[in-house]
């Protein structure tokens, strides 16, 4: 059994993290400010504490005074075009943040940290599928801010007892099947979510974000995984860490991409209700194309993907979506 702080767990991925450690019988502390986060996904049995992850006060309290052993890092800000908008928010929130985080890790020797990291390190890669040796250079500031946080992670594993394990998220979606919590993010911008409420009427009409990309059909390519998937990949990272593993990166992804159309399509078959489209021009600081080779992932962690069905993924976020009313 391991004592875990969560940051950001009473967001997206956070709170879906928070059952599955409580599930295992691990304890739980949340850490989150609210900035997006919902407060009611947090789970019962979690110790929850509404603060900033830049408070290194509060951190070395917590860590101190609950003996955590493990630090799961999801707090952070998440939008790419607001990230273009206004780089200093990510600046701050994303990598300043992390940094006084960090500091406060060190400070009570926490010797073993999972971060939540992103594709968009990758930038436009020249390969169609990127491995963690593609070179990274991001083409956003929400992707520069969280490269600059692994390069914070690389140096201070080279100066301290501190382990990591750093996870290049592609573009995670769907809910947990037990149906306790699911994407509530007001305003969220993600596309399986805005294509779900679309398909409800709640938005008048899903827009399409460029038609004229490089792709098969014009529209942007992701690769989207299961929540239950990637919470899994992290239960791995953690466990590997604990047995002694080195600090590394990894993709979490299935190797598959779909575009904004083939979304939509999905959600048309899952719901049985037509999506109405409004197509647009692109959104700033959007690649072409990202999909993720996560045979490291599965070769060094034991990885095994269950979830990566697209109306699998799509049918869980609509009955979350559906349910929120
Ligand atoms: N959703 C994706 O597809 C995706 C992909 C790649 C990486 N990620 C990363 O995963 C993490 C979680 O993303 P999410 O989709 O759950 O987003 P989210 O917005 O639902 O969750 C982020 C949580 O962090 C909290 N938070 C933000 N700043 C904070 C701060 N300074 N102190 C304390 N709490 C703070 C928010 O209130 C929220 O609960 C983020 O770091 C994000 O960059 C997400
Ligand atoms: O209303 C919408 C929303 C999105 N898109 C398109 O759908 C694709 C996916 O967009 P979105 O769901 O917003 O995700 P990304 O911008 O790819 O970013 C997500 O995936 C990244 C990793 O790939 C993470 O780092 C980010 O935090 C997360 O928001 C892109 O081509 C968008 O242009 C639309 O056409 N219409």
């Amino acid at each position: 059994m391991s004592n875990v702080l969560v940051t950001g767990g009473a967001g997206f991925i956070g709170s879906h993290m928070t059952y599955a450690l409580l599930d295992r019988g691990d304890e739980v502390t949340v850490l989150d400010n609210l900035a997006t986060g919902v407060r009611s996904l947090v789970a019962q049995q979690a110790d929850f504490i509404e603060g900033d992850v830049a408070d290194a006060g509060l951190v070395r309290d917590i860590l101190r005074g609950r003996k955590i052993d493990a630090v799961i890092h999801f707090a952070g800000s998440v939008v790419v075009p607001e990230s273009v908008a206004d780089p200093l928010k990510y600046y701050g929130n994303n990598t300043a943040a992390t940094r006084d985080l960090l500091e406060a890790c060190i400070a009570e020797r926490i010797g073993r940290f999972v971060f939540s990291s992103t594709a968009a390190v990758y930038g436009m890669p020249d390969e169609t599928i990127v491995t963690e040796e593609t070179p990274t250079a991001p083409i956003n500031p929400y992707g520069r801010s969280k490269l600059m946080t692994e390069w914070m992670l690389r140096d201070i594993a080279k100066a301290h007892p501190f382990r990591f394990v750093a996870l290049r998220y592609f573009n995670v979606a769907g809910a947990d099947p037990a149906g306790r919590t699911g994407q509530s993010t007001p305003r969220a911008t993600h596309l399986i979510k805005r294509a779900c409420q679309a398909a409800l009427g709640r938005a008048p009409a899903l827009d399409i974000f460029g038609t004229d990309f490089s792709t098969p059909d014009g529209t942007g390519v992701r690769d989207y995984i299961h929540i239950s998937d990637l919470i899994a990949a992290h239960l791995k990272a953690l466990d590997a860490l604990a047995n002694g593993a080195e600090s590394d990166v990894y993709n979490c992804g299935y190797g598959r991409g779909l575009s904004v159309r083939e979304i939509v399509q999905a959600v048309e078959r899952v719901a049985g209700i037509k999506v109405p489209t409004r197509e647009g021009p692109r959104r700033p600081g959007d690649p072409a194309m990202l999909v993720a080779d996560s045979g490291k992932l599965k070769r060094t962690l034991g990885w095994t993907p269950q979830h990566g069905d697209i109306d699998e993924i799509v049918k869980s976020a609509f009955e979350w979506e559906r349910r929120l009313a």
